[in-house]
């Protein structure tokens, strides 16, 4: 979770003539790390299905996946956690049902409440909306002061949400957002990777100009192609990577810079810049 800067939510109102795959699966390879599924209007069989679409999606290029609203959904699907609304189940409540290991976000609309979820054990918050937002119509924007309070004071990671796109997006980065998210501006753009891309390159750019510390992070980390994808990551082994994809303990195969590489090998083989990785995991044995 810590990793995750870009936040994609679907919306497929946004894309009538658009599939909701080939949408997600341009933003991933733009640089969304997380990903929500958000659907107001499925019956709970469809959403299932999407959520299961959207998982093996996500699970191939190890994006985490969460469902909105509902936890048994997110728990059907194997969603790595839910994201709950101020109005929605309690945390306890969805805690009990997904256990420790899944990532419980909260939307938070102030100060208060962000405390509030802190406290009550939220994995991450969404702070908005920031800027007024045709997908949440009627919502009163919390603006960039909002944003600014969360930077200073809540140790969790936050999202900056509603209304961002890549015009306004370096605003909210000045006021301490580290990570966004977004729907209509991803979603509702004919070529969803490229938003991505500006958008983590916005993210990336602000990084550049914040603590010595973060650098420091930043220094340890390496660019490595996962099954296509530019990827940054801090992992030292392919087994540690492997662990960033949830593949650690799944019957998966690997292919390092066009070499195969055992799994007996992995904890061994050390990874570097510009490493070229493929990993495939086989569900059910098969
Ligand atoms: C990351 C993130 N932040 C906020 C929301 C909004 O959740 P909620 O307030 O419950 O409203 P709905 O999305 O359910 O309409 C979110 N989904 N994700
Ligand atoms: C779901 C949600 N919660 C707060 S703002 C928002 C909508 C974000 O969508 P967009 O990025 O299209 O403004
Ligand atoms: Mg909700």
């Amino acid at each position: 979770m810590d990793r995750c800067k870009l936040y994609v939510i679907t919306g497929e109102t946004y894309h009538p003539n658009r599939g909701l795959l080939e949408v997600m699966e341009s933003a991933i390879l733009g640089g969304a790390d997380l990903v929500q599924l958000r659907d107001k209007d499925a019956p709970a069989r469809e959403l299932l299905e999407k959520a299961r679409a959207l998982r093996e999606l996500t699970r191939r290029y190890g994006v985490p996946l969460i469902v909105n609203d509902h936890p048994e959904v997110a728990l059907a699907a194997d969603a790595d956690g839910v994201h709950l609304g101020q109005e929605d189940a309690p945390i306890a409540a969805a805690r009990e049902l997904l256990g420790p290991d899944r990532l419980i976000g909260i939307s938070t609309h102030s100060i208060e409440q962000a405390r509030a979820a802190e406290r009550a054990g939220a994995d991450y918050i969404g702070v908005g909306p920031v800027f007024p937002t045709a997908t949440k119509p009627g919502r009163t924007a919390v603006t960039t002061s909002f944003v600014a309070e969360a930077a200073a004071e809540i140790r969790i990671p936050f999202f900056a949400i509603g209304g961002i796109h890549p015009g306004n997006a370096a605003e909210v980065l000045a006021a301490g957002a580290k990570r966004l998210c977004a729907v209509s501006a991803v979603v509702g753009n004919p070529d969803p990777g490229a938003v991505c891309r500006e958008m983590r390159s916005l993210i990336e750019r602000s990084e550049r100009a914040a603590s010595p510390e973060d650098a420091a992070v930043r220094e340890r980390a390496k660019e490595v192609t996962v099954n296509g994808v530019l990827r940054t990551t801090e992992a030292g082994t392919l087994l540690e990577l492997a662990a960033e994809f949830g593949l650690a303990d799944k019957n998966a195969v690997a292919e390092h810079n066009g070499e195969v590489a055992r799994k007996a090998y992995w904890p061994f083989l050390p990874l570097k810049d510009g490493d070229r990785i493929e990993f495939v995991h086989f569900v059910g044995g098969g």
